[in-house]
């Protein structure tokens, strides 16, 4: 029999799509009662990676459990596990309301069910309308509250903030923290560290398909190191003398200031006063995690040079930020944008029909889990529980082998809490959390 415990395990997971290595040799654990982020910029190997801990894509190697067991082999999917890959598939002409009862009766669960999770999403004004006419932020909501008809123990999504706007991201960061902490286990994917960044307990940041950083996001921010930055009378002559002294992380911006990385203002301006450079005016920056997330992730698309902040920074080369990019664009690092954190897409109308309901205890007994229409992203109905671990499954309760996997250049690396920081799980309805 499965753990039951809700955790989710990701072993050196490897996806080769010909000459393609999608994901490459991953490994992270998300503990029941958190959330955790996955991201990473687009082409990152995310969707890869939920694909195949859900069964829809098979690893070239490694393995994804649920409550110990690979997808197929739990023994009443639905209830375990919700999940959201696209918010797409709605028959446009069936209501949210007749869409979600269609899946109740595939999964067993009566169609009261369905106004349930409508109005946990939001949506209980909204239940009569064409799914067709929805928003996309809407469709996000419809789809998560489709993940959510099982009472699941497990929620895995997609990029979920996909198309919301500022009141809807707001509204999934309380819904999912209040999911998590009653004990349940959240893993979403974002190719933005700002739209998740205060949702999540902890991060797997991934970029070509391979980890830059596992941990707690806490861990990642006492990490970020300071940068001065200084605008000088002659350029040249400061990043010379600071050469001379073994400075290695410069900069140049595009504004004409110089910023050095790893040093304090007072030695920059010393430097300057021994070359004779004045300076009009000069300031210390702490890097934000925006930024590492980028330094972390930038080398994805970008050529050598430009993925580089830092120690390897080469003065005089091209202006290294850019005009202002979006992450996983094809894009130079670009500083903190400051805003557009939240920022609906251009042009985006928020829909009548949201609600802004917290999460509430359901009390919901699941009656049985039957074959789920095609494109529901639940599992094979009836399969056998098994009651001992199939062949290779790593003893349950223990990292899995090879964990924890070091992260190339990555700083900040540490292994994932051993323990559910939010002790046991708690039985009976969802949420009723913080
Ligand atoms: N079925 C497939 N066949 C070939 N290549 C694929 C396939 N699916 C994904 N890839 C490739 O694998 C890599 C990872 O893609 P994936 O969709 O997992 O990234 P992602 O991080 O989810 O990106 P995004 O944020 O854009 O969705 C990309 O280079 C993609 O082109």
């Amino acid at each position: 029999m499965h753990d039951g415990s809700g955790r989710i395990v990701v072993q050196n997971l490897t996806k080769q799509f010909g000459p393609v290595a999608a994901v490459q040799n991953l490994s992270f654990t998300v503990e029941p009662g958190s959330v955790t982020g996955f991201l990473g910029p687009n082409g990152a190997g995310k969707t890869t990676t939920l694909r195949m801990l859900l069964g829809l894509v098979t690893p070239t190697s490694g393995i994804g459990l649920i409550n110990g067991r690979p997808f197929h082999q739990l023994g009443n999917p639905g209830r375990v596990v919700g999940a959201v890959l696209e918010a797409q598939g709605f028959h446009p002409k069936r209501s949210a309301r007749n869409h979600l009862r269609v899946y109740a009766a595939a999964i067993g669960v009566p169609d009261s069910r369905a106004d349930q999770v409508l109005q946990l999403v939001g949506l209980g004004a909204a239940g009569e309308r064409r799914a067709g006419g929805f928003s996309l932020g809407m469709k996000q909501r419809l789809a998560l509250a489709t993940a959510l008809l099982g009472d699941p123990q497990v929620l895995v999504l997609d990029e979920p903030a996909n198309g919301l706007d500022p009141e809807g991201i707001a509204w999934l960061r309380t819904f999912l923290q209040s999911f998590a902490r009653s004990g349940r286990t959240v893993l979403i994917s974002s190719h933005l560290l700002a739209e998740v960044e205060q949702t999540v307990d902890q991060v797997v940041i991934v970029s070509r398909g391979q980890t830059m950083y596992y941990g707690a996001l806490d861990n990642l921010r006492d990490q970020q190191q300071a940068r001065v930055l200084v605008q000088p009378s002659d350029a040249g002559a400061l990043v010379a003398a600071l050469r001379e002294d073994g400075v290695a992380g410069i900069e140049q911006l595009p504004d004409g200031r110089i910023a050095v990385a790893g040093v304090e203002a007072k030695q920059v301006a010393d430097t300057a006063l021994r070359a004779g450079v004045s300076i009009y005016g000069i300031q210390e920056e702490k890097a934000d995690l925006e930024r590492l997330f980028f330094q972390l992730t930038n080398g994805q698309y970008a050529a050598p040079a430009q993925a580089q902040y830092g120690a390897q920074a080469q003065y005089g080369a091209q202006a290294q930020y850019g005009a202002p990019a979006q992450y996983g664009q094809q894009q130079p690092p670009v500083p903190p944008a400051g805003s557009g954190y939240y920022a609906p897409p251009a042009g985006y109308q928020q829909q009548p029909g949201y609600q802004q309901p917290g999460y509430q205890p359901q009390g919901y007994q699941q009656q049985g889990y039957q074959q789920p229409p095609s494109g529901y992203h639940q599992p094979v109905a009836g399969y056998p529980q098994q009651e001992t671990p199939p062949q290779g499954m790593p003893p349950q309760g223990t990292p899995p082998q090879g964990y924890p996997q070091q992260p190339p250049q990555a700083p900040g690396y540490q292994q994932p809490p051993q323990d559910n920081p939010y002790g046991q799980q708690q039985g009976g309805g969802l949420g009723g959390g913080a």
